[in-house]
């Protein structure tokens, strides 16, 4: 079946494809790498990486006049963690350029958002000036997740690992993400459900960082985000919207709610009794107790 993800990673076997007819500078030797994963580490409240997102294949156009060289440093000064730059053209307006562009206004890091298939891609970025690469779960096979995870991290880059589904987790976890992402939006029909993050954060482990993408527009989203354990934001069309209309420190400043940290995890009495062994020797099972609170992650 053919959806947005299989076309829009039809057009990036083209580009990788052209890519290697002219392949980018294979540079290895970058002093300015910036801490991505370290970044949202070390945010004071829930970290928002702020994307620059003029349009998408949901919504259409979003803020199609809007330059990196504007949005950028107003998105720093607002007090986002890191900068997320959408450089796919065919569906997203963006550019390569547009990260380079971004980068040289702001001190943050900088996550190059596109749909990487190819170590090409991460040379790429990596020239361009990236701090940081996304990997999708649901683009690539699990070993291949873990090739370019490790081929980027071996040039001193962080890892966004994104997924959508539970499913999607120990394929991803395996490749050893800097940070995991968990997407809201079904890149195959483009719904979204913040429950997603709830779903998929009850199953990660707690040493894990993990940030929520995609959806998230309302103080309230926000700490919904919070609530389930997200360590920080990813946000694109609300911010770009509220560049457009004048708002966009507003906007950043609802985005600012404080950390939650991960709740306690409800596990079924029987795993529990699996986990830690029988107190008793060997105490009747009280249907009762069928959910009760674990220690977090
Ligand atoms: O945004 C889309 O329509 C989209 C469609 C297909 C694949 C990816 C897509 N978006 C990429 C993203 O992950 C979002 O730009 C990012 O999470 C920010 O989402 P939002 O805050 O909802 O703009």
């Amino acid at each position: 079946m053919s959806t947005w993800l299989t076309r829009i990673l039809e057009t990036k076997r083209e580009e990788v494809a052209a890519l290697r007819r002219n392949p980018p500078v294979r540079e290895r030797d970058r002093q300015d790498i910036r801490g991505f994963a370290d970044a949202i580490r070390r945010a004071p409240q829930l970290a928002v990486v702020a994307e620059f997102k003029r349009a998408s294949p949901s919504k259409g156009l979003i803020a199609p006049e809007l330059s990196p060289e504007v949005v950028a440093p107003a998105y720093e000064a607002a007090g986002a963690t890191a900068l997320s730059v959408l450089t796919d053209s065919t569906y997203f307006q963006g550019s390569i350029a547009d990260l380079q562009a971004a980068r040289a206004q702001v001190a943050i890091p900088v996550l190059r958002k596109d749909f990487i298939i190819d170590e090409l891609q991460i040379d790429e970025a990596y020239a361009a000036g990236a701090d940081a690469v996304l990997l999708i779960a649901a683009a690539l096979p699990a070993p291949r997740l873990r090739e370019l995870s490790s081929y980027a991290r071996s040039l001193g880059l962080d890892v966004l690992i994104e997924v959508h589904r539970v499913e999607e987790l120990d394929a991803a976890l395996a490749a050893a993400p800097s940070v995991l992402g968990v997407n809201n939006r079904d890149l195959h029909t483009f719904r979204v459900s913040l429950e997603t993050t709830r779903e998929v954060l009850a199953h990660v482990p707690e040493h894990v960082l993990v940030i929520a993408e995609s959806g998230i527009e309302t103080r309230q989203d926000a700490e919904r985000m919070a609530s389930y354990g997200a360590d920080g934001l990813l946000v694109g069309e609300a911010l770009m919207r509220a560049m457009r209309s004048g708002h966009m420190e507003a906007q950043m400043a609802a985005l600012s709610v404080a950390r939650a940290g991960r709740p306690l995890r409800q596990v079924p009495a029987a795993a529990l009794r699996a986990e830690t062994g029988p107190a008793d020797g060997g105490a009747a099972h009280d249907p009762g107790e069928d959910l009760r609170a674990a220690p977090g992650r």
